[in-house]
């Protein structure tokens, strides 16, 4: 049986995304200057996905947490004047606000189930179409009946997540013919109804009813603050969503880890994110 390609090049059922043991710092000196450029603008926008970027992995997915220092260089760069600070993520908004901790009120703006749930009035109201309506939950709800049958009775090892708008195979650590079977035979569950959409991640196979993508919220929210230059860090497959879409000279986009991309940059690992951060929020602070 062939194995399902992940989008980073790996295998499904390999528990290490990251390409091993880094040195430390940004090595690459176009992106660090490109982050001070970032860091001078008038309205800057910086924006995150959330795991396997600002969180490591886990075989669990709700036992992930925010790297060291993540969260703090976050909190920094939203205190800053015309600086819009977002968590961008294909976890649903109540599970992003829980594992990241970012409180009611905060000035961080949380976007969830890959941009069809906001914090923010402005990303809400421009992805008003992908809200999930009450005939999309009565898919939803059918669509979660037979995949837990799937699972509960052929693959017992994979994990399920239920979230806002979709269903959510979980493979991460299982032996590659095992994942292979669960995720090939979800995805016939998810071919036989229409309207259904599926999407391959990272040890994931995610079946959902919104048909929202992160660019479509990331840029509404660029647009409602102002934004003159925006930054984003990404690392599966709805990342490239933003990162096709954000190609002014002055975005500067990330890619982390491996795996063929359209961002311009790259960076290895979580920690370099927060590296990242950490520079941007620095090139905000005002001269002494
Ligand atoms: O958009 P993101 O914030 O990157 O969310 C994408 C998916 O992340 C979660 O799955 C991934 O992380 C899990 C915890 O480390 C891991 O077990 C899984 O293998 C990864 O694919 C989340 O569980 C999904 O719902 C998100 O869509």
């Amino acid at each position: 049986m062939s194995h399902e390609t992940q989008p980073d090049g790996r295998t499904d059922g390999r528990t290490d995304d990251r390409t091993g043991d880094r040195p430390g710092g940004i090595p690459d000196v176009a992106l660090r200057q490109a982050l001070v450029a970032a860091g001078s603008a008038d309205g800057l926008l910086v924006a995150t996905d959330f795991d396997g970027v600002l969180a490591p992995f886990d075989v669990d997915p709700m036992a992930v947490r925010p790297v060291a220092g993540g969260l703090e260089a976050l909190r920094e760069l939203a205190a800053h004047p015309a600086t819009t600070v977002a968590l961008v993520s294909g976890r649903d908004l109540g599970t992003l606000r829980t594992l990241t901790g970012v409180a009611d009120g905060e000035p961080i703006v949380l976007i969830g189930s890959h941009g069809a749930e906001s914090s923010d009035d402005a990303v809400r109201s421009a992805m008003e179409a992908a809200a999930v309506t009450a005939e999309d939950q009565a898919l939803l709800d059918s669509l979660t009946a037979e995949i837990t049958t799937l699972v509960t009775e052929r693959h017992p090892a994979a994990g399920l997540e239920h979230k806002a708008a979709a269903i959510v195979v979980h493979t991460r650590g299982l032996s590659p013919d095992i994942a292979d079977a669960a995720v090939a035979e979800a995805r016939e569950v998810a071919l036989a109804h229409p309207g259904v959409k599926v999407l391959k991640g990272k040890s994931v196979l995610e079946l959902s009813v919104s048909h929202a993508d992160k660019g479509s919220a990331v840029t509404a929210l660029g647009r409602a603050r102002g934004a003159t230059a925006r930054v984003y860090f990404g690392d599966d497959v709805t990342d490239e969503d933003v990162f096709t879409r954000m190609t002014r000279p002055e975005d500067v986009t990330v890619k982390v880890g491996r795996g063929s991309t359209a961002a311009r940059y790259r960076v290895e690992d979580e920690m370099a994110v927060v590296e990242a951060l950490e520079q941007l929020a620095a090139a905000r602070r005002p001269a002494p």
